[in-house]
């Protein structure tokens, strides 16, 4: 197998809107060309962070159509697919693997609390729709209301398409239980960016993040810095961006919103976030102002 292709920082992509909110093909295509020259190793697309839950079908295909057309081969291409129903999940999957993504990936079906054999059956049936294609399993127990746990991890694990797990829960001890269950092949990808030093620490063999895209800069920092050995240099970077995500955080408007804002100010204008999450209003200017510019000091240490 080819795990190599998901070692490294993995932003989630970001929903590209035009100015009246549509999906915007070619702001699509100059994210992921940005991301692209910033030496990503690979793009998570459609997932929390891309504002699948507000999307149609067919909005989530051409976005991914767009991002495979400008980076397709060039960077490892992750697919969220998951819809909360298995039927519109498995035209994604298909549509997915026709793209020739790297991989699709699946939350559990949210809102009714499913037993474990009902997540499995989902998720299989997803991965079923894309038969030559890796399946990576979305673990975000805070937000989904469901936990992935070993035993469910094993079932999972008869399917030979299932080659790891993006771990978004807070313990970094489940990175370390998944790894340990799933052997030296298996991926795990850390996923609160918060803590992606902690979860390099525990295993993780990558990280897949909401925030890596508005400074892909200082997660390939810490990524340098873990793997050449130079952790508390490493943990230094971290603490600035923890610092970051706290400002960003502190806005009336959703995180996304001020992401936003700042890749704009960045040069990158890929619109704003989707109701019901709420926009920006005009105090949260300053918020943006003063996150930028954390992030740009932050990059010029
Ligand atoms: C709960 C949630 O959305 N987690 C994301 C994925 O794991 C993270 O990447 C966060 O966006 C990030 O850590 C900022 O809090
Ligand atoms: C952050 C993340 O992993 C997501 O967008 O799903």
């Amino acid at each position: 197998m080819e795990l190599k292709k998901y070692l490294g920082v993995i932003p989630a992509f970001y929903a590209c809107y035009d100015d009246a909110g549509n999906i915007s093909p070619e702001r699509t295509r100059a994210l992921a060309r940005y991301l692209l020259g910033k030496g990503v190793k690979g793009l998570y697309v459609g997932g929390s962070s891309g504002e699948c839950i507000y999307q149609s079908v067919q909005e989530r295909k051409v976005i991914l159509e767009n991002v495979m057309a400008e980076v397709g081969g060039k960077l490892t291409v992750i697919a969220h697919v998951a819809c909360n129903n298995t039927l519109d999940s498995q035209e994604l999957a298909r549509h997915a693997e026709s793209l020739k993504v790297d991989a699709i990936a699946a939350i559990p079906p949210i809102y009714f609390h499913l037993p474990p054999y009902g997540i499995a059956e989902y998720w299989n049936d997803i991965s079923a729709a894309a038969p030559n294609t890796d399946f990576i399993i979305y673990n975000i127990p805070q937000l989904a209301g469901v936990a992935l746990t070993p035993a469910l991890l094993a079932e999972m694990q008869k399917n030979p398409r299932v080659i790891g797990v993006k771990n978004s829960s807070m313990p970094t001890q489940d990175i370390q239980m998944w790894k340990d269950q799933g052997g030296p092949d298996f991926v795990v990808m850390n996923g609160p960016d918060e803590q992606f030093v902690s979860g390099l620490a525990m295993g993780a063999t990558g990280g897949i993040g909401g925030t890596f895209a508005v400074m892909p800069e200082l997660f390939l920092k810490v990524w340098g810095l873990f793997y050449a050995g130079k952790v508390a240099e490493a943990a230094a970077v971290q603490n600035d961006i923890c610092r970051i995500i706290y400002k960003m955080c502190s806005a009336h408007g959703n995180l996304y919103a001020v992401v936003k804002a700042i890749l704009k100010k960045h040069g990158c204008d890929i619109g704003s976030v989707r109701k019901p999450l709420p926009a920006l209003i005009d105090s949260d200017l300053t918020v943006v102002d003063e996150a930028s510019a954390m992030i740009d000091a932050a990059i010029a240490k």
